[in-house]
């Protein structure tokens, strides 16, 4: 398997996203619980674990998207404050998500206005912040869609018209236009051919690259996780098992788990 290329994560400013003991559990085991890891500038977080391990509940608490139980999610925004995801207000929250952060749904159809064009779905974003120069939207759009490689003469057409992998380009050329501190992704390439998976993990890998972008990316695919993640958190049936170093877990687990996921990876 391929390895991560990333620069290093700036470790030496204080953490983008300080998660303590964090639980969110819908049932015995499910969901997730005792969850605590840190997430710095620039650093690529991956979340892996089998379906139903808990992945995408944690996802959504670190999103903002869900209260968790119990614990505490500490983000430093833009300001250098930091901000209790879930002691500021709805609204606070929200304008996080659209002001600082991008979220990449599996599926792009969740994450795209399917009603409005390609430019239409970038520039709004654009327009949150308070852009309003129609010739800049639609410039910033076409010079978006030449990034994910899709075609800028295209910018009128509505997404439906674009197949699975374009669609799912689109999506990350809407999530990345407002320039993101942090973003997350749930499995930004599943559904989709292998072909077309494999162009659009070295898109996501180059603009990572690019953009020094910090990421949360929750992803079954341990090929996924070993191109673009730093580090890894290792989820069984709710509980984080493992975490480390991408390379070291993933050529050295520790855990009888994560050792049955890699094998079986490894296994033809
Ligand atoms: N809103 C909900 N209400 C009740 N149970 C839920 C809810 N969301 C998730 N669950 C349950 O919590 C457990 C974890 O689900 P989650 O979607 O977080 O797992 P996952 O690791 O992301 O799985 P997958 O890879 O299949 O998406 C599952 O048993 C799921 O059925």
């Amino acid at each position: 398997m391929n390895r991560c290329v990333l620069p290093r994560p700036d470790l030496e400013r204080p953490a983008l996203l300080d998660v303590h003991d964090v639980s969110r559990l819908y049932g015995p085991e499910k969901g997730c619980q005792a969850i605590d890891f840190r997430l710095h500038a620039g650093e690529v977080l991956g979340i892996v674990g089998e379906s139903g391990s808990g992945k995408s509940t944690l996802l959504r608490v670190l999103a903002g998207l869900e209260a968790p139980d119990t614990g505490r999610v500490a983000y430093r925004a833009a300001t250098d404050d930091t901000l209790d995801l879930y002691a500021i207000s709805e609204a606070r929250r929200r304008a996080l998500l659209r002001l600082e952060w991008g979220l990449v749904h599996q599926n792009p159809r969740d994450g795209l206005r399917m009603g409005v064009s390609a430019g239409a779905n970038i520039g709004e974003r654009l327009m949150a912040l308070g852009q309003r120069h129609y010739g800049e939207l639609r410039a910033a759009g076409q010079d978006w869609m030449s990034q994910v490689e899709l075609d800028p003469g295209r910018i009128d057409d509505a997404p439906r018209a674009f197949s699975g992998g374009m669609q799912q380009r689109l999506q990350i050329a809407r999530t990345l236009v407002t320039r993101p501190r942090l973003v997350f992704m749930d499995e930004p390439t599943g559904g989709l051919d292998v072909s077309v998976q494999a162009r659009l993990l070295d898109m996501i890998r180059t603009l990572v690259r690019q953009l020094g972008l910090s990421v949360v990316l929750v992803t079954h695919d341990l090929a996924v996780a070993r191109l673009l993640s730093h580090r890894l958190l290792v989820m069984r049936r709710s509980r984080v098992v493992e975490a480390g170093l991408t390379d070291q877990i993933l050529d050295d687990p520790q855990h009888a788990y994560t050792q049955l996921l890699v094998s079986s990876v490894l296994t033809p």
